[in-house]
């Protein structure tokens, strides 16, 4: 009935709905590939709208209407992948949806997998690794500082300084191998003195850019875990301010035992706000579990506040805040602690306030943060062999460390070894994106 000619040189034609499943007034259903135009057509009555315009058009699957639509055509190029594509404004009803999906197919195209548009526009060249990475970034966003990130990273802002970390390695490289390649004795030692500034500089721009955790705090939300003694009233904070009641109290010492997490938006930035179980020496095998893995957290939070009552106890770490507790049962607290009650309030806007305040030393700084792991290794990496350079006596070998350190940024923006790292990137991402 249809045919499928395929003689295209874009990739084979893909679809899936962009917005989520449920109940809504509009689903959007993107296609994107070779033979977008002869599928559009078939769906429009053999009529293409006018590009990049929204257009309201009948869909047809041979004689049966599927829908009226707003319709938008994007040719290739100047598309999000880069390729031929067009969106289907649908009313959002299971059987429009299935009855579109089913006439695409027939058609020719097949539902995409996770993060194959974005892929595509790699692919492409319409953006590159890192600005991939932000677009998924920016659809899990849930605070403004994450949403900011991400769209600071999607409009280049880490690629360009990566990027331009490579360009000055190139150079250097360069003219390495020129003073290899014509050994000059006079001038050889001034060059090789400016070579080793600029190799130097590149180690230093990089140490500061790993010694700076801002971005990863952002992507992930700065945790804050809440330790200390069994009843001094952890549980009861952590509802008081999360405005949940997430956790249980009880008048029993040993009332929490998992871990309970919570997010806590706080002036735009995401917290994680985590409740432990009591520390204490106990003979309970679940209560002991529970102090472990509260000691595990303790140990990876980004800012710990010890809860306790009466006299304050030993800091668990260097930096832990003591929050003394309950304080509506004795009013003679020196004016230097940080004092509350987690049961009518007092002393949480103060403890807000001191929150506030680390959470923003903890951001402080300058520069393109990283976001993610998977950036810390490469810039290490790419750190190593420009330090393994420095000790290097042989300039050929020298120069092979230049070249391995270009390597590595290479492949964070992906214009080295794109295809090994698509899946793995791509996988993370929502059908649809
Ligand atoms: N008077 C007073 N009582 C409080 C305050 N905060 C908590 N409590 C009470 O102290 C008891 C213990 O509170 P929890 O929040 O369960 O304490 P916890 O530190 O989570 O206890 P565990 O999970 O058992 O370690 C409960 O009876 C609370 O009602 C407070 O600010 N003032
Ligand atoms: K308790
Ligand atoms: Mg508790």
């Amino acid at each position: 009935m249809t045919e499928l000619p395929m003689f295209s040189d874009l990739p084979a034609p893909i679809f899936a709905l962009a917005t989520g499943m449920g109940r809504a007034a509009i689903a959007v259903m993107r296609v994107s590939g070779g033979g977008c135009d002869r599928i559009l057509r078939a769906l429009c009555a053999g009529r293409l709208p006018q590009p990049r315009r929204a257009s309201l058009r009948r869909l047809m699957s041979g004689d049966e209407i599927l829908d009226e639509a707003v319709v938008l055509w994007f040719p290739g190029p100047n598309a999000y992948t880069g390729e031929d594509s067009f969106e289907l404004h649908l009313h959002a009803g299971p059987a429009v949806i299935d009855g579109v999906a089913l006439a695409l197919t027939t058609l020719g195209a097949r539902p995409a997998e996770p993060g194959e548009f974005t892929r595509r526009a790699v692919q492409a060249g319409r953006m590159d690794l890192l600005q991939a990475e932000a677009v998924a970034d920016l659809i899990e966003a849930e605070s403004a500082s994450q949403r900011r990130q991400a769209l600071h990273q999607a409009d280049g802002a880490l690629s360009r300084l990566y990027d331009g970390w490579a360009q000055r390695l190139r150079r250097l490289l360069a003219q390495h191998e020129a003073l290899i390649d014509f050994p000059d004795e006079t001038l050889s030692a001034a060059v090789e003195g400016v070579l080793e500034t600029e190799r130097l500089d590149l180690q230093a721009e990089m140490r500061a850019h790993l010694a700076d955790h801002r971005g990863e705090l952002v992507r992930r939300g700065v945790t804050i875990v809440i330790a200390g003694e069994p009843n001094a009233g952890k549980s009861s904070l952590l509802n008081a301010l999360s405005g949940y009641d997430a956790a249980i109290v009880t008048h029993r010492p040993g009332t929490t035992r998992d871990v309970i997490a919570v997010d806590w938006v706080l002036d735009g930035i995401k917290l994680r706000l985590v409740d432990t179980a009591g520390l204490r020496e106990t003979e309970d095998e679940i209560e002991a579990e529970g102090i472990r893995r509260a000691m595990f957290h303790v140990k990876q939070a980004d800012i710990v506040l010890q809860l306790y009552e009466g006299d304050p106890p030993n800091a668990l770490t260097p930096d832990a805040l003591l929050v003394r507790n309950k304080i509506d049962q004795d009013a003679m607290v020196e004016e230097s602690v940080l004092a509350i009650s987690a049961i009518n309030g007092d002393g949480l806007d103060a403890l807000r306030d001191e929150v506030r305040r680390r959470v923003r030393a903890l951001m402080a700084s300058q520069g393109v943060p990283l976001t993610r792991a998977r950036h810390r290794a490469g810039i290490q990496e790419a750190l190593a062999h420009l330090e393994r350079a420095g000790i290097q006596v042989w300039p050929e070998l020298r120069g092979e460390e230049f070249r391995l350190s270009m390597r590595a940024l290479g492949r964070l923006t992906g214009q080295v070894d794109v295809e090994s790292l698509l899946d793995v990137i791509f996988s993370q991402f929502c059908i649809g994106k």
